[in-house]
């Protein structure tokens, strides 16, 4: 099977010990792997059950699921998950499954009292299996932004048309700008809801906009407005403090943090802020909430005071969190369907007119939901092949490349490399010259001009194949010492001491008769470390698409995976072709694009639609 990508080898001997039954021809498949069949006995065990096959089977599906980013398991669909359709496994029928679990142990609790491991839930897709946990943190979710979206917030609305118009000012006639200020009904929405959702791609103003929304509250709410700033990342914390300290609006300066560190969670795992001491804020911002897992989410909504503005930022259609759950893709979906009437003064707040908004998103806006499409950043052809990305347009996507001529965007075959070793040789000799020089400057800013970006860090399509290339290519650039001069470095591991987070992107560059240092460019001021105060860090010309969320450089090579690939989906596609700020080359085959196009990331949850948990009949 050449190149083909599996997302588990059958062949690597991961087969549970004695496993004999049923469960036996799942493993070897590799669709589940011998820990998830453990675990399932294990909670079996604790429940003093013997469990049924259907029961064991839904069990290791609920803990695959979470360990491959869902959080539940959608019985009616369970077939599509087969590794080898054209031979498939004995599949139980739902009917089957379910009948089972009704009277399992594992659902409804046994003699040794409530232990109930397992959650069976009716919902619109038909009957989920949830791990427990987990479906308690999306009820969590559920029941606190319904219970938000149940109430407005008393505003007076002369205060916050003139807070408004104050922070927005009236758009001249030729500014070249969008025709609707979606930026400015964003204020209106925040001014006039609990929870906020303000979605969109990159560029299109997010945290312009959240600094301004944070200027309209702080007047419409009076002085001394307490505002929590958070993000799932460091890097990202500090990117967004940056953007909120560019605008010279605010009263007080808010400090972003980790959500980590905003809710005091500790390496044991307890955490400061609960339901029972609610953070002390009276506006929540969260940055990147498409990274955040399901468990982060639940956590820190428990935290939150009712009467607390929540405002959470993201990009859904962005690679999710690399834990279990979707949840700013899933809230997105899920106001799709809300009937909610818009908050009262709203519409007047926003200048709303009939046409500015589809009635999807006047749905969405109902349940809180704003995405701003205006694109500050980049060319048009990329966005617009973005969003022929998100649409599932592959035909769209394919004639848009062509049309375009690789003015901005093309695709090239996985042989046809000269172009890419040429622009890759290129940048890397214009780092050497600045690194050289030690000029700094220069240096962070030709960081910034190129990147190599992989869906894989293995394997012939990943970083380290295209690492090992790019060095064999620059023998021209002369490649010497453990540190050589020019080198982009990525950070792979955070030091606050010395404000370099796990992520951050330097430069090797001379210092002057002392050697190296490494150059970062942070928020516009030049910071240069010695080597030896990185803790990690390893070459970056090639990363991966994961690794690049949340930044952008000028021209980005993207190397697609063959169509087998478990992690070619159109998230990975829309993410790394939304990294170019001018151009994009993709390198593949038009199928292999396509297969991205027509795959998304299917990561189950029942957050999308309401869900009812089965509860046995008492006698
Ligand atoms: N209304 C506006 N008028 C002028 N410039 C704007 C406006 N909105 C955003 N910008 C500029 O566009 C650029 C992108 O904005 P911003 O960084 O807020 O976007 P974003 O959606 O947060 O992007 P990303 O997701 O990539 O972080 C910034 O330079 C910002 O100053």
């Amino acid at each position: 099977m050449s190149g083909a990508i599996r997302e588990f080898d059958p062949a690597s001997g991961d087969l549970a010990v004695g496993e004999v039954g049923f469960l036996r021809a799942f493993n070897e498949s590799g669709l589940i792997t011998s820990a998830d069949v453990q675990v399932a006995r294990r909670l079996s065990k604790l429940s003093d059950e013997t469990a049924a096959d259907e029961v064991l089977l839904a069990a290791a599906l609920a803990v695959r699921a979470v360990r491959t980013g869902s959080i539940c398991v959608a019985l009616e669909t369970i077939a599509d998950l087969d590794p080898d359709p054209e031979n498939p496994l004995p599949w139980p029928s739902t009917d089957a499954m379910v009948a089972a679990l009704r009277v399992s142990s594992l659902v409804i609790g046994g003699r040794f009292g409530p232990l109930k491991p397992l959650a069976l839930v009716d919902s619109d897709d038909g009957p989920l299996v949830y791990l427990r946990k987990y479906f308690e943190q999306e009820q969590t979710i559920r029941r606190i932004l319904d219970g938000r979206a149940a109430s407005r917030p008393p505003v007076d609305l002369a205060r916050a048309r003139a807070a408004i118009d104050d922070v927005f000012a009236p758009a001249a006639a030729d500014d070249g700008g969008p025709d609707y200020d979606r930026q400015r009904a964003a204020a209106a929405l925040a001014a006039t809801s609990w929870t906020t959702v303000l979605v969109g791609g990159p560029g299109t103003g997010k945290t312009h906009t959240v600094a301004r929304i944070l200027g309209v509250l702080e007047r419409v709410l009076g002085g001394g407005v307490r505002i929590g700033l958070c993000a799932p990342t460091g890097r990202a914390a500090a990117q967004l403090q940056a953007s909120i300290n560019d605008y010279d609006g605010l009263a007080a300066m808010p400090v972003a943090h980790t959500v980590h560190a905003l809710l005091g969670i500790w390496r044991d795992g307890t955490v400061r802020h609960g339901p029972n001491n609610r953070l002390p804020y009276d506006v929540v911002v969260v940055d990147e909430t498409s990274m955040l897992s399901v468990t982060a989410m639940s956590l820190l909504l428990a935290a939150v005071r009712d009467d607390t503005r929540l405002i959470l930022v993201g990009d859904p259609h962005q690679l999710v969190s690399v834990e279990a759950g979707a949840v700013l893709t899933d809230l997105t979906d899920r106001a799709l369907r809300s009937t909610a009437t818009l908050p009262p003064g709203f519409a007047d707040l926003a200048d709303l007119g009939d046409s500015d908004f589809s009635s999807a998103e006047k749905a969405q806006l109902g349940g809180s939901v704003l995405t701003l499409t205006w694109g500050y950043r980049f060319g048009t052809v990329i966005a617009s092949v973005a969003a022929a990305v998100n649409r599932g347009d592959a035909d769209e996507v394919l004639r848009l490349i062509e049309q375009d001529c690789g003015d901005r965007i093309e695709l090239v075959e996985p042989e046809a490399l000269d172009d890419v070793r040429n622009d890759t040789v290129t940048w890397l000799s214009a780092l050497r010259t600045a690194g050289a020089a030690g000029d700094a400057r220069t240096a962070v800013t030709e960081l910034g001009a190129y990147r190599v970006l992989c869906a894989h860090r293995d394997g012939r399509y990943g970083v380290g194949w295209w690492s090992r290339t790019i060095d064999s290519w620059r023998h021209a650039v002369r490649r010497s010492g453990p540190w050589p001069i020019g080198e982009p470095l990525l950070v792979t591991s955070t030091d606050k001491r010395v404000g370099i987070y796990n992520g951050d992107t330097g430069v090797v560059i001379a210092d002057g008769g002392r050697g190296v240092s490494v150059a970062f460019d942070k928020h516009g001021e030049i910071v240069t470390l010695h080597p030896s105060q990185l803790a990690d860090a390893m070459p970056a010309a090639a990363m991966t698409i994961h690794r690049s969320q949340g930044s952008q450089f000028d021209v980005v090579t993207v190397v697609l995976p063959p169509s087998e690939s478990a992690l070619l989906t159109r998230e990975l596609l829309y993410t790394a072709t939304t990294r170019a700020r001018k151009r994009v080359r993709i390198v593949g085959k038009a199928d292999w694009l396509r297969a991205a196009v027509d795959r998304r990331v299917a990561r189950a949850s029942g957050l999308r639609g309401e869900v009812t948990e089965w509860s046995p009949q008492v006698d």
